[in-house]
């Protein structure tokens, strides 16, 4: 049998589904691991809720009413009944599940990217997938809500659905990890605080992603500081690949490519090539030297440089402020948009020629960016999972000089984490003008 590719076959039987278990990933070799429980036929299978723990033919309660938040990462509602495949699936060739753990679940921008996900939209209308989501004891009641809300839309590829708030019950088996969950800066809280604060809950994330999740998990870091909490949580996981682990700054180089079309008044399609360096807060660096429009470099099609060295680039560095103060909240749909684009760029073959930015781990870089952080920088993928930094950038001195800042401010951050990293005791000295785009 194809290694990424089960075909169903009626004569199979099952187990019945109580924790992960869907008919897919009952084929999986996962379910060798999973609890004894009833066996029942494998299709037309009526959809009763079976419990597999200690009385394995017990019909369970409605699963749909608040749970114990102690027992918080058993499947959800509908997802724990059993799948039944229609005569014409039976014979369908699908893809292996995949298991997506989700943290900050509750919050805004999961609020989109979740049924983004459900739908087939990111990784293909083929492709069967779990949702594991993680959220916090303050956020359970709207991690069901969120969870009704999944039950409610009927979504074919949704197989399973958790919800807990243990990160090492929600990160079991994963192969994505979309880490979104953080706490806000709170009034008068210092940069350094919220380092710390965050980062503890990612030092923790990272823990348990190293103990229970797939080898070769992909780790997206959403919750800011973005940068630093992805370095913390890769510090923390050593059996997975330090590769793995991203910090997003797509959304940036999205707003960029934005920028740049209305200027040259083009639409954002014809703008390629475009980098975010650095850090995702006010000292990244949108590349205008090295980005093209319709094949042509930017500063060929915009001639004003002055307005590419401070307007266009405070308008990225400050678009998340600005947008706040219009809206009354941070980015929410426009961010998991932009996830969606991240994840997509590692799982599609880059187009010829072109790339895209993502903040990785900068040991090997071409760019004599210091080692052991995670950077911003411009990336290449096969379309496996994987990504290659990008040879062919040109610099000059002012490109030089904002990227020093930015590494500089990055440095400075992970010195502020050091207690957190393993690396000793933490020393803050933060520079001044810190802020992340989303915050005023
Ligand atoms: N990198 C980017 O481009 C980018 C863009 C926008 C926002 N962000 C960041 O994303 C994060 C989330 O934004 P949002 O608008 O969804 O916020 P939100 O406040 O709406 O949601 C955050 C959710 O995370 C939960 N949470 C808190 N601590 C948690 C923990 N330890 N484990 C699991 N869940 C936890 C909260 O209860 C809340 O439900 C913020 O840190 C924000 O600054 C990043």
């Amino acid at each position: 049998m194809d290694d990424d590719v089960y075909k169903l076959n009626p004569s199979y039987t099952k187990t019945c589904l109580h924790s992960s278990s869907s008919q897919l990933s009952f084929l999986s070799s996962r379910v060798s691991r999973r609890r004894n429980c009833a066996i029942r036929p494998f299709h037309r299978v009526q959809p009763t809720r079976i419990s597999c723990s200690t009385a394995p033919n017990q019909v369970q309660s409605p699963a749909v009413q608040t749970q114990d938040p102690k027992s918080k990462s058993d499947c959800y509602g509908v997802f724990c009944l059993t799948y039944d495949l229609k005569a014409e699936e039976e014979t369908r060739a699908w893809k292996k599940l995949i298991n997506i753990s989700v943290s900050g679940a509750a919050g805004m921008i999961a609020n989109h990217l979740l049924f983004k996900l459900a739908s087939g939209e990111v990784f293909g209308p083929d492709q069967p997938i779990a949702l594991k989501l993680l959220g916090s004891e303050r956020s359970f009641q709207a991690l069901e809500g969120v969870a009704m809300e999944l039950e409610d839309s009927l979504f074919p590829l949704l197989r399973e659905v958790k919800i807990g708030i243990d990160p090492y019950e929600v990160f079991q088996d994963a192969e994505w990890a979309l880490l979104i969950g953080a706490k806000p800066r709170g009034p008068g809280m210092e940069r350094a605080g919220l380092l710390d604060i965050n980062g503890q809950i990612f030092a923790e994330q990272g823990k348990a992603l190293n103990a229970v999740s797939s080898r070769n998990v992909k780790v997206i870091v959403v919750g800011n500081p973005c940068n630093t909490n992805a370095l913390i949580c890769l510090k923390n996981a050593p059996n997975i690949p330090p590769k793995n682990f991203h910090a997003l700054t797509r959304l940036d180089e999205n707003r960029a490519k934005c920028q740049l079309a209305l200027k040259a008044g083009v639409f954002y399609d014809k703008v390629s090539n475009v980098t975010i360096w650095g850090n995702h807060s006010t000292t990244q660096v949108p590349d205008f030297l090295n980005a093209r429009i319709d094949g042509l470099p930017v500063t060929e099609v915009i001639k004003d440089r002055k307005w590419l060295e401070d307007e266009f680039t405070e308008t990225i560095q400050k678009r998340g402020g600005v947008l706040i103060k219009k809206w009354g909240r941070s980015s929410a749909a426009s961010t998991s948009v932009s996830i969606v684009d991240a994840i997509r760029s590692l799982i599609t073959p880059t187009p010829e020629g072109d790339w895209f930015s993502t903040g990785v781990y900068t040991n090997g870089n071409p760019y004599g960016i210091s080692e052991d952080l995670v950077f911003s920088m411009p990336c290449r993928s096969k379309g496996d999972g994987d990504y290659e930094f990008v040879k062919d950038v040109i610099f000059d001195d002012y490109l030089r000089q904002r990227i020093a800042k930015t590494e500089a401010e990055l440095l400075a951050e992970k010195r502020c984490v050091a207690h957190l990293t393993g690396e000793g005791i933490a020393f803050c000295d933060l520079p001044g003008d810190t802020m992340l785009p989303g915050e005023m």
